[in-house]
């Protein structure tokens, strides 16, 4: 679902080749943290259809695919995660008929998709407890099925609280400058008829002085193994008003979501955007022209500031490296560790 065009028109788009699937990732018609990710596998599939019959030429193209797709977003590492995991799938066949690489590759890349849905499934029955009845919600950009292969993450949490039998009224942040949280999460839970209130995202501190925010949840696009986390812009800053409103604040996200390479959050590299997202949005001028813009695309909340992670293995609380590593299971510098293919 080409998500640009959301919420005027629910058009599909079909990319046959890799550059189509860099280019619908470039321009965010598909984004998310974890969707991107399977979207990119999926390019991998479509870039080596045509690979060379040599063994050592398609491995070559393999690797020039997935470097091109990793190039095309900096910040969420579920896309170098996706892409890693594609690779060292292709690995372990070495030796093999192409063909036969070729339909493992497709194969992983549908496990990735199913298992992408089964994640969020349980993120949302974990972090459903931390939510109370007649709770008012806050959520920032959008953490929801659009993101994600269904369901999604922060949306995921709302959603079981809902299916709990829980009343909850969501508050959807704008989201400056690219409006994820007005185009995208008040169209997806209206259509689920989930009661949502629009809010500019300065209305965020006064929304909580007025008491309607019980909880803060939001989704991340990479989180370092200290816990510090990286979100879409103005993230942080709702970690802080949150903080000084005594209001939780929930990060919800998969295990492929944390890059345990980085020990913290000043590491993980911030996409800059074009100024004209800022200047004219949707093409509408409202700043004088020429004008200096700086556009990062995400902020990184510290870890300090965050109550618990959401992960599907379980609630991270409070929020280090300690607990971190605890729930996920691995070793901070174990061998299962990412082999980023860019940053
Ligand atoms: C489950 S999606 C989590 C994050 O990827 C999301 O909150 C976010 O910041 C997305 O940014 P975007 O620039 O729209 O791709």
């Amino acid at each position: 679902m080409d998500q640009t065009r959301l919420p005027r028109e629910v058009v599909y788009r079909e990319c046959h080749d890799e550059r189509a699937v860099w280019e619908a990732i470039k321009t965010l018609q598909v984004r998310g943290a974890p969707a991107i990710g399977i979207a990119a596998a999926y390019g991998v599939c479509l870039g080596i259809k045509s690979a060379p019959d040599d063994e050592q030429a398609f491995f070559q193209r393999l690797d020039e695919v997935a470097s091109y797709l990793a190039s095309s977003r900096p910040t969420a590492v579920n896309l170098f995660w996706a892409l890693d995991r594609m690779r060292r799938r292709a690995e372990t066949l070495r030796g093999q008929p192409l063909d036969l690489i070729r339909k493992a590759l497709l194969e992983e890349v549908r496990a990735i998709h199913e298992e992408d849905r089964a994640l969020c499934h349980a993120i949302g029955r974990w972090g459903e407890s931390l939510i109370e009845d007649r709770s008012g919600i806050l959520t920032h950009c959008n953490a929801g099925g659009l993101a994600t292969a269904e369901y999604g993450t922060a949306l995921a949490v709302i959603y079981e609280a809902v299916a709990k039998g829980k009343r909850v009224h969501v508050f959807a942040d704008e989201t400056r400058p690219l409006l994820q949280g007005a185009r995208l999460t008040a169209w997806e839970l209206k259509a689920h008829g989930i009661p949502v209130t629009l809010i500019c995202d300065n209305m965020a501190a006064e929304v909580m002085k007025e008491g309607k925010v019980q909880a803060v949840i939001v989704g991340a696009d990479r989180i370092a193994a200290n816990g510090d986390t990286a979100n879409k812009i103005g993230t942080y800053g709702l970690a802080i008003l949150a903080r000084y409103h005594r209001i939780p604040f929930y990060v919800a996200a998969p295990s492929s979501t944390f890059d345990l390479q980085l020990s913290h959050g000043g590491l993980i590299p911030i996409e800059q955007r074009d100024p004209r997202e800022v200047t004219s949005p949707f093409g509408i001028p409202i700043a004088p022209e020429g004008i200096d813009v700086y556009n990062p695309a995400f902020d990184v909340t510290p870890a300090e500031l965050i109550t618990a992670i959401i992960c599907e293995k379980g609630v991270i609380r409070p929020v280090n490296k300690e607990t971190i590593a605890a729930i996920l299971g691995r070793a901070l510098a174990g061998p299962e560790r990412a082999q980023t293919v860019v940053k």
